[in-house]
């Protein structure tokens, strides 16, 4: 039998060197990533972000399709959507005719249920069959979010537990099946939840690279618990914590203490990443990477490297600095 020679998957970038480097190229396809975070951390905005950079062509580090939103916290974020479509129209005039080619290339569905969920799924896979022939198939899905579709929907008794559990396994294979067969990268965005302190929590088990998840000084874990875990294959977690970066006087009044909100990007688990960290920043245009050290951590020993020094990172010419959003 000959070998089996495994080459990496395409990926899809986010329109952000600095993050592209940090997740090896962008979002693989073929695969789930999730994208987990406190609300305001920056879960749509980037999934907007992704859904215009997928436009781009291969040799931008795009997937030279179209995509698709599936939304289920109505209202659908048309302005921010259409601000973003603006700044990417504007980075990229010389590949696309119009910001309205631009926008025309995201397709749009909203989310009553799970139930629904795997209905459109259903189609999806369908449609793909046949979109595979057009100029701009559909190569990356993003459901925005996936913890939003179960929160009413389930009791906390066993039975519902289960058949929550059922429906989880019923999707993401769904899922996994279309990005597998038609190379699409699918990016799901997930809520946290607090952790508590009775020992008896289960989301307080252990689950990838981080003993526990901070966000606003709170311990927290993704949403929908540990099997959901399994159904997806990698798992970005965003976090928001409040630092303070100078005194604004010296009189040493704490209310006079400058402070700002730090933002990052931690890899939970992914086949293809080490356990590492990523600051990043929201602005008009988007989200973006803070150039300086990446944090990665192998076997417990915590290693440095410095993307200012890569010549990569002196093609992002937007202003990284800092600052309170
Ligand atoms: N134009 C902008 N300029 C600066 N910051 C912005 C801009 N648009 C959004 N933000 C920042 O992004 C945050 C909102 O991000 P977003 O709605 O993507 O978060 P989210 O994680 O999806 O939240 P939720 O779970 O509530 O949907 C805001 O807190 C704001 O700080």
């Amino acid at each position: 039998m000959r070998p089996q020679i495994l080459f990496p998957a395409k990926k899809c970038t986010l329109g952000c060197p600095v993050l592209d480097q940090f997740l090896a190229g962008g979002v693989p396809c073929g695969s789930i990533t999730e994208l987990s975070g406190e609300s305001g951390s920056g879960k749509t905005q980037l999934a907007l972000q992704l859904l215009l950079s997928a436009q781009l062509p291969l040799s931008l580090g795009g997937l030279a399709s179209s995509s698709l939103y599936l939304h289920s916290e109505p209202p659908y974020p048309f302005r921010r959507f259409e601000q973003l479509s603006k700044a990417f129209y504007l980075s990229y005039h010389q590949v696309f005719d119009s910001v309205e080619c631009v926008c025309n290339n995201v397709l749009v569905q909203e989310l009553d249920s799970a139930d629904h969920l795997f209905d459109v799924l259903l189609k999806l896979d369908s449609m793909l069959a046949e979109d595979s022939r057009k100029t701009m198939p559909i190569r990356l899905v993003v459901i925005d979010s996936i913890a939003a579709l179960f929160r009413s929907e389930f009791e906390n008794t066993p039975f519902d537990l289960r058949r929550r559990a059922n429906l989880f396994f019923k999707i993401s294979s769904k899922l996994k099946l279309i990005a597998m067969k038609y190379g699409v990268a699918v990016l799901v965005t997930n809520q946290v939840v607090d952790v508590m302190r009775s020992s008896g929590d289960l989301n307080a088990l252990r689950i990838g690279n981080f003993d526990s998840l901070f966000s606003s000084g709170r311990r927290v874990c993704p949403a929908l618990g540990i099997s959901w875990a399994s159904c997806v294959n990698s798992r970005l977690f965003l976090s928001m914590n409040e630092e303070i970066v100078g005194n604004v006087t010296d009189d040493g009044d704490d209310n006079l203490l400058c402070r700002r909100t730090k933002r990052e990007m931690h890899v939970v688990f992914a086949p293809h990443l080490p356990s590492s960290s990523r600051e990043y920043v929201i602005n008009r245009e988007g989200v973006f990477g803070v150039r300086g050290q990446i944090e990665t951590s192998v076997s417990g020993t915590s290693f440095k490297s410095d993307t200012s020094k890569n010549p990569t990172f002196l093609l992002c010419d937007k202003d990284y600095s800092c600052g309170n959003m």
